[in-house]
């Protein structure tokens, strides 16, 4: 199997944890893509009735297309079961977010989730992290200072573009990603980012996964805490 189709059988594996009644967080990225395609397929043919909430105007866009009702965050009191991707997750659940640029509407809807499951390919899989790059998201207001402030700490930071403009996200914002490679303490760094005034949030996600869903040569391989299904 090529990566899309690991992509997809974890994609299909994930929709399976979707109950009836529930309130689902669904993310961003092509992993995510597939679980959505999944998830409109039960509700046009078991009538599955869910409310899904997104992390991007990308997953809204498909998700209505399918047929699925979406409500903003704002319109709920909880999220039952969130289902993402990620860049990178080592061997504590620890990962990093934001290669596709929705890091901020991620971070905001798992912290709102009862639980949290990331769906992803196994060539996600690292023993340390840091290699695939650190995503930081800014507010544009004097971004060019903050730039600067982390080059000045060695962190190595580009502006992630989007052609020959700097990449915009659903918020508005832009992204500067770092590239020091290995993270050698992934909380020290965390608070030092989020501490820095006009960041408004890291791509590096602590303590905030039960269960991910692994896409192996042969077959869906599910770790951590079991969710029920
Ligand atoms: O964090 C993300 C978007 O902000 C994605 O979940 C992450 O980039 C994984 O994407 P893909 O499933 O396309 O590999």
């Amino acid at each position: 199997m090529d990566q899309n189709e690991l992509k997809a059988l974890v994609g299909q594996a994930a929709v399976k944890y979707i109950e009836d009644g529930m309130i689902v967080g669904l993310g961003t990225g092509s992993t995510v893509r597939y679980l959505v395609d999944a998830l409109g397929e039960r509700v046009k043919n078991e009538g599955l009735n869910i409310i899904g909430v997104t992390t991007s105007n990308r997953t809204t866009e498909q998700a209505t297309s399918l047929g699925i009702t979406i409500k903003d965050l704002d319109e709920v009191d909880h999220v039952d079961l969130t289902i993402d991707g990620a860049d990178e997750v080592d061997p504590n659940f620890f990962g990093i977010k934001g290669g596709g640029g929705a890091l901020l509407w991620e971070k905001i809807v798992n912290n709102a989730s009862t639980k949290n499951m990331w769906i992803v390919d196994e060539s996600k899989l690292v023993d340390q992290l840091g290699d695939f790059g650190l995503p930081v998201e800014v507010i544009p207001f004097g971004a060019s200072h903050v730039f600067s402030a982390l080059e000045a700490k060695g962190y190595q930071p580009e502006w992630r573009m989007d052609g020959d403009q700097k990449y915009r996200t659903d918020e508005g914002n832009l992204i500067i990603d770092l590239r020091f490679g290995k993270i050698a303490d992934l909380e020290q760094l965390a608070n030092e980012l989020i501490q820095m005034v006009g960041v408004v949030e890291h791509g590096l996600f602590l303590h905030r996964v039960d269960t991910v869903i692994v896409g192996r040569q042969d077959g869906p391989e599910v770790l951590g805490r079991e969710l029920s299904k």
